[in-house]
């Protein structure tokens, strides 16, 4: 249950005036999510999502937020934030940063067939245009710098086999991302997070990517990286699906094709995307935060993926 903050029906009403939403008419809360509270709001305007947020503060929200309404402007399909009569878009409810969000139809889809990855990879590369002139900047906090922060932490608690894979793939991540390959790659804000929980469609109709509190900027590729990761594998052995990643790429490279420096750097990509989630759910499995409430995820199931991804061949980024 990822309700850690109540809000009755009662506090939304006097709440609610200081938006143009008319009055609130029911509030429930959203029993998945593991990081915010999370509700579905009804008012005489219709039905938004509330959220309170629980770690992230009052001065990082704004890059989250204005990035979802710059996205939202440009015609991707992402929650609108809405806001205030003084134009706040966090505002504190409970003590606590609160923001409105308009609600996307549909569901998560959890099997996706090859169309849904097409959708998935077009609209990717769709965010990553519109997001080019976006004028605030932060960097991704799950990035090189984290990892780095994260790997001796986590240490203690591996197997010498995985210590052993832990240590050789961020000296490998490390070499990566200071080559010369690595800074000519495109580069800005980017979701980072973007797994099939985070992406709604409305039967075969993608309606739109959430949760972006886990953005940031970095390379485009690594973005898709870790949506291919999660999207368009075989989710018992990480193995990749060759005609969901065909199907991602191709819709990707058909909006914003692909360079050459990005498929030389292709299979180091997936391997960075795999490394992250092994070690944000290492992390979160062997030094949970009190506040957590919901099981942690299975870290093996990254270990898998790196595995795997650091034995195979990557899939050609493009033709
Ligand atoms: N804008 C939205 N439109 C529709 N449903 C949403 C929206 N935002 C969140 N949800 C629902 O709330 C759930 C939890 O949201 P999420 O952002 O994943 O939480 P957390 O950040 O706590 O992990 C999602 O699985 C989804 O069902
Ligand atoms: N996608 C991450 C964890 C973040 O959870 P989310 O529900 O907020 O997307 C993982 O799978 O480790």
């Amino acid at each position: 249950m990822a309700v850690f903050t109540a809000v009755s029906l009662d506090d939304l009403t006097h709440w609610i005036e200081q938006f143009p939403l008319g009055k609130a008419i029911a509030i429930k809360g959203i029993a998945s999510g593991i990081e915010n509270s999370n509700f579905f709001i009804t008012t005489e305007r219709g039905e938004f999502v509330l959220t309170i947020f629980e770690n992230l503060t009052f001065e990082q929200l704004p890059f989250y937020l204005q990035l979802m309404r710059h996205l939202a402007e440009r015609g991707v399909l992402v929650p609108a934030p809405v806001a205030n009569a003084q134009g706040e878009l966090v505002v504190p409810l409970h003590g606590k940063p609160a923001a409105i969000v308009s609600k996307l139809d549909g569901t998560s889809q959890m099997q996706p067939q090859p169309l849904h990855c097409a959708a998935v990879g077009a609209m990717v590369a769709q965010m990553h245009l519109a997001a080019r002139d976006f004028p605030l900047s932060q960097p991704n906090l799950r990035g090189l710098d984290w990892w780095t922060e994260t790997t001796p932490k986590v240490l203690p608690f591996l197997s010498s086999d995985n210590a052993a894979l832990l240590r050789a793939e961020m000296a490998f991540q490390h070499a990566f991302a200071t080559g010369e390959a690595y800074a000519r790659l495109a580069r800005g804000p980017v979701h980072a997070d973007l797994f099939r929980n985070n992406v709604m469609f409305d039967g075969d109709r993608l309606t739109g990517f959430f949760d972006f509190y886990f953005a940031g900027c970095d390379t485009w590729l690594f973005d898709l990286a870790v949506t291919v990761n999660d999207w368009c594998i075989v989710p018992e052995t990480g193995v990749l699906d060759a005609a969901r990643v065909r199907a991602m790429l191709d819709a990707y490279h058909a909006v914003r094709p692909f360079t050459a420096d990005e498929a030389a750097s292709w299979h180091a990509m997936l391997r960075a995307a795999a490394l992250r989630f092994w070690l944000s759910r290492l992390y979160d499995f062997y030094l949970p935060r009190e506040a957590e409430m919901l099981t942690p995820h299975d870290p093996s199931h990254f270990e898998r993926i790196l595995r795997e991804r650091i034995a195979t061949p990557a899939p050609g980024l493009f033709a």
